[in-house]
């Protein structure tokens, strides 16, 4: 099935126990484009992407990747998953080749063992990063922008059409940052769709086509200097509209002017 949406979320509710998630939450990601998903801490950002691959089961509504389930798009390899630092066990005794290969799991015949082309795929990827000199450290070796760029190239690796990070700018560096960001334009330009968290507004124009506000509903979707506005900023963070200190993307722009 063809669609010009790859991501489709409609009407997502999750719960932990008591505590609600996410509430009716509705998103859709156009095919080839990036969008930047902003909230507070608790907003349920991470739920948001745990629900997209399908480790967390909504208890309404349904998620459908370029027209499948989340659970056959990621059989398929469809998806690629950055997933925040802390849910991952850095001390695991993987080099950051290895790390990377994982991506080719999907890519593997049924000896389960790399071949010439999954070797290239990985080296092609690591290289991307600019992390070809560290392929033989172990994961947890690496400073935390490194880590994050393994993880970019997992999904590199993987060919993955949708890719998912959350939040690949926390703790990294404004030159680390930059890379990420061309990178992540350079993969939309070839037709991968990317969801990705951020608490950084101000990278939201260079970063992003689209901006969703979340507070475990979905404030606002679109243009990112629309739904960055103070207005939404109050209605999703809570913050003082005469708080100067706040600069949203729209009053960068008119002070540039
Ligand atoms: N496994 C869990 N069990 C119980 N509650 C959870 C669990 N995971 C998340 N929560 C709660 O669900 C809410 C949403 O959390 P989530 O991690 O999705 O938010 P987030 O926007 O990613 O936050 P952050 O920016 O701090 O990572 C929070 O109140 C959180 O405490």
């Amino acid at each position: 099935m063809i669609t010009s949406h790859a991501i489709e979320v409609d009407d997502v509710t999750v719960r932990y126990g008591r505590i609600l998630a996410l509430d009716h939450a509705s998103v859709r990601v156009p095919t080839g484009r990036i969008c930047a998903l902003v909230g507070m801490n608790g907003s349920g950002k991470s739920t948001l992407f745990k629900t997209i691959v399908g480790s967390v089961t909504p208890t309404t509504g349904s998620v459908t990747l370029a027209g499948r389930s989340p659970a056959a798009a990621r059989k398929s390899g469809l998806v690629g998953y950055v997933p925040q630092s802390e849910d991952i066990d850095w001390t695991f005794p993987l080099s950051v080749r290895d790390v990377v290969m994982t991506g080719r799991y999907g890519h593997l015949g049924f000896t389960r063992r790399p071949k010439r082309a999954d070797h290239d795929a990985v080296d092609k990827a690591l290289a991307r990063v600019e992390l070809t000199d560290y392929a033989d450290r172990q994961i947890g070796q690496l400073s935390g922008g490194q880590r994050k760029r393994a993880f970019v190239a997992r999904g590199i690796a993987q060919e993955a059409s949708i890719l998912l990070l959350d939040e690949p700018f926390a703790g990294v560096d404004k030159r680390t940052e930059a890379t990420i960001t061309a990178l992540l334009r350079e993969l939309a330009d070839s037709g991968v769709t990317i969801l990705v968290s951020t608490h950084d507004l101000q990278v939201l124009p260079t970063l992003a086509d689209e901006a969703i506000l979340l507070m475990r509903r979905v404030v606002a979707q679109g243009d990112p200097t629309e739904v960055i506005t103070t207005d939404n900023l109050v209605r999703a963070f809570g913050l003082d509209p005469l708080d100067r200190t706040v600069q949203t993307p729209g009053d960068r722009q008119e002070e540039a002017s």
